[in-house]
């Protein structure tokens, strides 16, 4: 581990924008995944910030470099380094935010949803410890896919007995600031003078707009450009420290925070839903309806929802799944699901791959509790079960 000293700030106004108040409160922010593409930047704009104190800094590998670099630095915050499982705890302790920007990146060719079997596990151990340690923390998910990741942050709160609605976060932010850029641009407008709110979740068509096919293709267009580097790194870091700050304020009393973020919700069906939510001392104050909505975003929103629950479907069957990727068949989202052998026993006429959606596109699957009293068809009866799914209608 490593420890800056930290010096009085002589960078008067080095990017003061960010602050609210030279009088707030003492605040600890911990960045898990720090040593990477969105870490490192993200940590020197959280240094910035006059409203933290101290930053923590961790990773599995790679921190004890940044935070000496970053503790470089002159704003007061103190910078301390992490690394490895061994002192996550101590990195975590006290923390009034944690930023989560631990995980892959995609590659051309991905979507966000195939980073899940790998980021799904990262997030799990790394919530755990979060409950553990520092179980009041606002928690900001930055790692993909956030439509999933979130719904895992949840599930480990849950079981951990620490879950609180208002405190959890999918960081959408960078939807928002490319929507504001594009429309900007394309407006000739200050982007300062634009506006654009982004409901719906972060990927693909769950990114709702509300203008712009641009926004929800503008990951993959930074993915591309990259050409198997990574995905948006710096454009991330901007936008994580921008809803961090968010954050900060809220916890500090600053009035009239709002912000687009994925947060639990009931303005929809859906159980996790970006939108516009004011932020305050506890986290979450209010959850704010969508307002109307033109024809074209209604049916946008409506293919959202509708990728969207299978997100949802993804996470109750992580545990059981060994892989899992979406497709989109005459623009009907459909999932691939492998399960884990261990899961249960199945025949599986198609080798291990197994292709259900909860709606009513295979209704004849078969499953073969009428006859056999257990299941025997691709959709294993204690897989489902476990993974909280509907059981399919048997074979006719
Ligand atoms: N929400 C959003 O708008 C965006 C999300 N992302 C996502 O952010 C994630 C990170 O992207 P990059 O920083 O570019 O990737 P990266 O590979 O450059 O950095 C990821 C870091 O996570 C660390 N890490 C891996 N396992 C860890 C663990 N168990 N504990 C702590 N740290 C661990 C790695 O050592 C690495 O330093 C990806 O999943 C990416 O898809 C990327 C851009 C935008
Ligand atoms: O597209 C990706 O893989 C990274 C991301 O979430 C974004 O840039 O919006």
């Amino acid at each position: 581990m490593l420890r800056s000293v930290g010096s009085p700030s002589a960078v008067a106004g080095a990017s003061r924008s960010f602050a609210f108040s030279s009088a707030a409160p003492e605040r600890k922010v911990a960045i898990l995944g720090a040593a990477g593409g969105i870490g490192q930047p993200l940590a020197l704009l959280m240094k910035l910030n006059p409203l933290v104190s101290r930053l923590s800094l961790y990773d599995i590998a790679g921190t004890s470099g940044v935070a000496a670099d970053v503790s470089h630095i002159n704003p007061p915050a103190q910078v301390a380094g992490f690394v490895g499982e061994d002192q996550l705890g101590e990195a975590l302790k006290d923390a009034d935010v944690v930023i989560i920007p631990a995980g892959v990146p995609r590659k051309p060719g991905m979507t966000r949803d195939d980073l899940f079997n790998i980021n799904a596990g990262i997030v799990n151990s790394l919530c755990t410890a979060i409950a553990k340690h520092c179980p009041h923390a606002l928690v900001n998910m930055i790692s993909n896919p956030v439509n999933s990741t979130v719904s895992i942050a949840a599930k480990v709160f849950k079981k951990a007995g620490t879950y609180d609605e208002k405190k959890l976060f999918g960081v959408t932010t960078l939807d928002l600031v490319r929507a504001k850029t594009f429309y900007a641009g394309k407006t000739g407008l200050p982007v300062s003078d634009v506006n654009v709110p982004v409901v719906g979740g972060h990927a693909g068509i769950t990114i709702l707009p509300l203008f712009s096919q641009r926004t929800q293709d503008g990951g993959t267009e930074v993915v591309e450009a990259k050409a198997g580097k990574g995905s948006a790194t710096l454009s991330i870091a901007y936008a994580g420290a921008v809803f961090a700050d968010a954050c900060l304020k809220g916890l500090n009393g600053a009035p009239d925070i709002v912000e687009c973020t994925l947060v639990q919700s009931s303005i929809t069906e859906l159980p996790f839903f970006a939108s516009k939510v004011k932020l305050g001392r506890n986290g979450v104050e209010e959850v704010l309806e969508l307002g109307s909505l033109s024809e074209y975003e209604k049916q946008g929103n409506l293919r959202g929802s509708m990728q969207f629950c299978i997100c949802v479907q993804i996470h109750r069957l992580y545990g059981v799944c060994q892989s899992i990727s979406l497709v989109l068949d005459n623009s009907l989202p459909m999932m691939i699901v492998v399960l884990k052998p261990e899961a249960g026993c199945y025949i599986s006429r198609t080798g291990d791959l197994m292709i259900f959606i909860s709606s009513h596109h295979f209704p004849h699957l078969p499953r073969g509790d009428t006859y056999l009293h257990r299941a025997t068809g691709p959709l294993d009866h204690n897989a489902a079960q476990a993974a909280g799914l509907p059981l399919l209608p048997p074979y006719e």
